[in-house]
């Protein structure tokens, strides 16, 4: 099959097409790729590090207020559509997926202009204002709950989960944990989603001195734009060796299985590990998105049992130790909360996305 892939931005979109396309690739299914991002959007540098082909192209987002920057972005979308549509009469793509990000909408929308095969992939509990858009135009619409369907025409939608999901389940637990310093203690993972948050950043940093009292032991993940001024925040503090402090991680599938809770966003991608994985979390879902769209996703995993919420008012470094000790400090509370997660997970999301473009062509 030859295939284009577009999503970009935040990394939330990014991993659901690498796990399609890693997927496909086990199964033999490609016969060439090409991924179309920004060169601002993380995707600039994810891909190309894994190996796929990756062109670039100028684009904005939309501001959600009226704005004369938005006049900019209409003249930049039809400007990369343009392009776009060269790119796809150049590669003859027999079908071209979608995954979120404002990137997809100039992409997507040339190809359905094309007449050529589209599929895009909504990841939240509320669809993103790109996507929104594309589901006017495209074939078909993947969705990961079903509490989205009803935003987009109803003949499109298929639930397939997120296609993330199987690249994590079935993972056992690798002993990965001392490449951060760690041993086997019972883990607690701090990271705000893929490009860190600054209130976790700073719940953490003060209870701090809490945490390194305890016996279970705490990777933080500040994301990558904010670990300068951790580090400067860190100057004449004591760190424990129960806790290890990182930018970003690489490789997040051979560490996850490690982790015994996580503490984070409640981006829709990072749920579709968690679930796949059966691990308790501590959702602090981000008040900037899209329509509240983070509290809707945590939603379907607290009325499971499968996570606990705290809304980032009410997140301080207390409140971070008090919900961490509760589930740290018993294991029967996390396995029990673990099996629920578990539970809504969907092992096969990958495949189930593949046969959507199978029946496309
Ligand atoms: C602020 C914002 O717009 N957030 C959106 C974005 O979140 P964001 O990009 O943060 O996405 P998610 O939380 O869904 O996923 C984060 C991804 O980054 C990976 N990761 C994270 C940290 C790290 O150190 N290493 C690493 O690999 C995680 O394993 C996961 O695959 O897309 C999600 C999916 O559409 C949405 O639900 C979020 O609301």
């Amino acid at each position: 099959m030859r295939v284009i892939f577009s999503g970009g931005g935040t990394g939330g979109h990014i991993y659901p097409a690498l796990a399609v396309i890693e997927r496909m690739k086990e199964r033999h299914l490609i016969d060439e790729l090409l991924y179309v991002g920004t060169k601002k959007g993380l995707e600039s540098k994810i891909v190309p590090q894994k190996g796929i082909p990756f062109t670039a192209i100028e684009l904005q987002g939309f501001k959600r207020s009226l704005s004369l920057d938005n006049i900019k972005t209409i003249t930049l979308f039809l400007k990369s559509v343009r392009t776009a549509k060269k790119l796809i009469r150049q590669f003859k793509p027999d079908v071209v997926v979608g995954t979120g990000g404002y990137v997809s909408s100039a992409v997507l929308y040339a190809a359905a202009r094309l007449h050529i095969p589209t599929v895009i992939n909504e990841q939240n509990s509320v669809a993103g204002i790109t996507n929104r858009f594309l589901g006017h135009f495209v074939d078909k619409v993947s969705i990961s709950f079903q509490a989205v369907a009803d935003q987009f025409p109803a003949t499109k939608i298929v639930l397939t989960g997120n296609p993330r999901g199987q690249q994590f389940a079935g993972i056992k637990p690798n002993d990965r944990l001392k490449d951060f310093g760690l041993q086997q203690a019972p883990t607690l993972l701090i990271f705000g989603g893929s490009r860190g948050a600054e209130r976790i950043n700073q719940a953490f940093l003060s209870a701090l001195p809490q945490l390194n009292e305890k016996k279970y032991q705490v990777l933080f993940v500040s994301g990558q734009v904010h670990f300068a001024k951790i580090q400067a925040s860190l100057k004449g503090k004591q760190v424990n060796s129960n806790i290890a402090i990182v930018p970003y991680i690489d490789d997040m599938p051979t560490i996850l299985p490690d982790v015994a809770v996580i503490l984070g966003r409640a981006g829709a991608t990072s749920l579709a590990e968690i679930t796949a994985l059966g691990i308790p979390s501590i959702l602090v879902p981000s008040p900037y998105v899209t329509n509240d769209h983070q509290t809707k996703n945590a939603q379907s995993l607290v009325d499971k049992n499968a996570a606990r919420l705290v809304t980032e008012e009410q997140l301080t470094g207390e409140t971070l130790v008090t919900v961490s000790d509760d589930l740290m400090q018993n294991e029967a509370k996390r396995q029990e909360m673990g099996q629920n997660a578990k539970a809504i997970g969907v092992p096969d999301a990958a495949d189930r996305f593949i046969k959507v473009m199978q029946d496309l062509i």
